[in-house]
């Protein structure tokens, strides 16, 4: 299993401490979400951000697009130093171009789904992607609580992967703890984000410690 804590939930102010921290307790990567207060209602990071945390980490960035034009913020955070972009399914009518036009640019490329959105829509885009994310809270906020109907989406991509021989990673992000994360993993995810369980926790090492434990 992969962690990703998310700094939505780290403290602004010591951003740089707060990534070394969990990169000292064994994280495998960071998750930066980026809401434009127009797909999502909260406004958080822009591409300078990732440029900032870049030098400061070893950690591998992945960018949670919740943005309005994916296509257009896209390129920019790939020069800024990401190394995984995510797009909504839902933001742009032009899925396929923008996930090719990610992976030119020598990024990896993941499609994200909302909860009401359908594993159908990605059809004709698994084969284009490195990895898929299955909201398990509707986006815009952390702290939610984890939508438990969501765990029998992530079985069904795991199925799919499986008929149509492909490789993309199986990811969650929302209301993951040392209890959500047991069901999840069951069902077939690679990549665990965590934010509030993580970052709320007295101490990160504990907290993903506990993550690894509970799946074991
Ligand atoms: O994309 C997100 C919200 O849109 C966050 O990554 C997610 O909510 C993580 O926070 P938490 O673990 O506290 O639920
Ligand atoms: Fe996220």
């Amino acid at each position: 299993m992969k962690i990703a804590p998310s700094i939505l939930s780290a403290d602004f102010a010591y951003l740089a401490r707060d990534v070394e921290k969990v990169e000292q307790a064994g994280a495998d990567l960071l998750h930066v979400d980026v809401m434009d207060g127009h797909f999502v209602g909260n406004l958080t990071f822009g591409p300078l951000v990732v440029q900032a945390l870049r030098p400061v980490t070893n950690l591998p960035l992945e960018v949670h697009l919740m943005v309005s034009d994916p296509g257009v913020w896209a390129p920019e955070f790939a020069e800024a130093g990401a190394d995984t972009i995510l797009v909504h399914e839902e933001a742009t009518s032009h899925l396929y171009g923008v996930l090719q036009h990610i992976r030119a640019a020598g990024v990896r490329a993941g499609v994200v789904v909302n909860p009401g959105t359908s594993l159908s829509s990605l059809d004709e885009v698994l084969p284009l992607v490195d990895q898929v994310l299955v909201m398990t809270v509707n986006p815009g906020f952390g702290g939610q609580k984890f939508l438990t109907p969501m765990v029998d989406k992530v079985a069904r991509l795991y199925q799919l992967r499986q008929e149509r021989d492909l490789h993309f990673a199986i990811e969650v992000d929302g209301g993951i703890n040392d209890q959500t994360v047991k069901a999840a993993a069951a069902a077939g995810t690679d990549i665990f984000v965590a934010g509030s369980y993580v970052f709320g926790a007295s101490n990160v090492g504990d907290a993903i410690t506990a993550l690894r434990e509970a799946v074991k």
